[in-house]
């Protein structure tokens, strides 16, 4: 569904360059559900818009479905944004319209894309739980019940695409396990791809796979487990936060010429600046700091 190789933007301003991605790589397959996570400024809103078409990649490569977003016309990307992803914001005032009701809501972007389908709307209403809400204005409801319409909004051109900035973010834990059991629903039934880009850790247990972002390059990969395998015996941890109990596997990503990233912890203990030693011995690789003090290594 996703495929973005070296993917790189940089927003320039008067006289400032900031590097928000610097050749990031990540692929999503179609139907998957997953979570990118990462610290502040680590480059995952602006992924998430790139691949949302808000925003254009400075260089490398990223094609969603059919798209390929570096070549793509400007006419050609209101029709992406029309048709194959659907956006949801942590401030969902964004995409809702407070003076009507939460079905003329759903149907206004279908009007706007020119097919309209009142059944599909209130089907989706009723797939959100709101089923008894749906003539309701926009003002009368809640901020849970608001971003529930926000996701049927970004569904009703049936996209195949689900991207949620944040989704969970302005709402309390009972709401924001609602939220994510509709996308799972969502995923499940419709087959709708969901990537969910998010500071809440507690979210990486709901989704099939977790990527971490570190200055703007994609590290480490969180994959749950088989649920049915045998998950006993693996160590109870914590990497990122993310409380791994012997329900994800974690991998560092490497790519295609076989870069990978060093979390800055390890650097930061073993004092790494730019250079490493690195032995294979057979069966591992080991990564050493340099033995050599810095001055002799000339
Ligand atoms: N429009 C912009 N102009 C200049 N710099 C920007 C712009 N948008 C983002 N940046 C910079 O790009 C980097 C990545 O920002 P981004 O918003 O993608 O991070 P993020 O991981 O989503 O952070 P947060 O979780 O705080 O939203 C940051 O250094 C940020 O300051």
């Amino acid at each position: 569904m996703i495929q973005c190789e070296g993917l790189v933007k940089i927003y320039k301003t008067k006289d400032l360059e900031v590097v928000a991605l610097q050749g990031l790589n990540i692929s999503v397959a179609p139907g998957e559900m997953m979570a990118i996570i990462g610290n502040s400024g680590s480059g995952k809103s602006t992924l998430l818009n790139i691949l949302g078409g808000l925003d254009r990649p400075s260089a490398g490569q990223v094609r969603v479905g059919e798209w390929d977003l570096l070549k793509i016309t400007d006419d050609q990307l209101v029709e992406y944004k029309r048709r194959t992803v659907g956006f949801i914001w942590q401030n969902n005032a964004r995409n809702l319209l407070p003076y009507l009701t939460a079905l003329e809501n759903v149907e206004m972007p279908m009007m706007l894309g020119g097919k309209y389908d009142k059944p599909y709307a209130k089907q989706l209403l009723e797939w959100v739980g709101l089923k008894d809400r749906m003539y309701s204005k926009l003002q009368q409801l809640s901020g849970g019940e608001q971003q529930r319409v926000a996701i049927a909004i970004s569904l009703a051109n049936r996209p195949n695409l689900l991207l949620a900035d944040e989704p969970t973010g302005s709402v309390d834990t009972q709401t924001s396990d609602m939220v994510m059991e509709i996308f799972r629903k969502l995923n499940r039934e419709i087959g709708i791809t969901v990537v969910i880009v998010t500071h809440d850790l507690s979210l990486a247990d709901k989704v099939d796979r977790v990527v971490a972002i570190r200055d703007g390059l994609t590290s480490t990969e969180f994959i749950k487990r088989n649920p049915n395998l045998n998950t006993d015996g693996g160590e109870a941890g914590e990497s990122w936060g993310i409380p791994l109990q012997s329900a994800h596997e974690e991998y560092i990503v490497v790519d295609r010429v076989g870069r990978l990233q060093i979390p800055r912890d390890y650097m930061n203990k073993l004092s790494i600046k730019d250079k490493v030693s690195m032995e294979f011995d057979g069966e591992k690789i080991v990564i050493k700091a340099p033995t050599i003090v810095e001055g002799n290594l000339k």
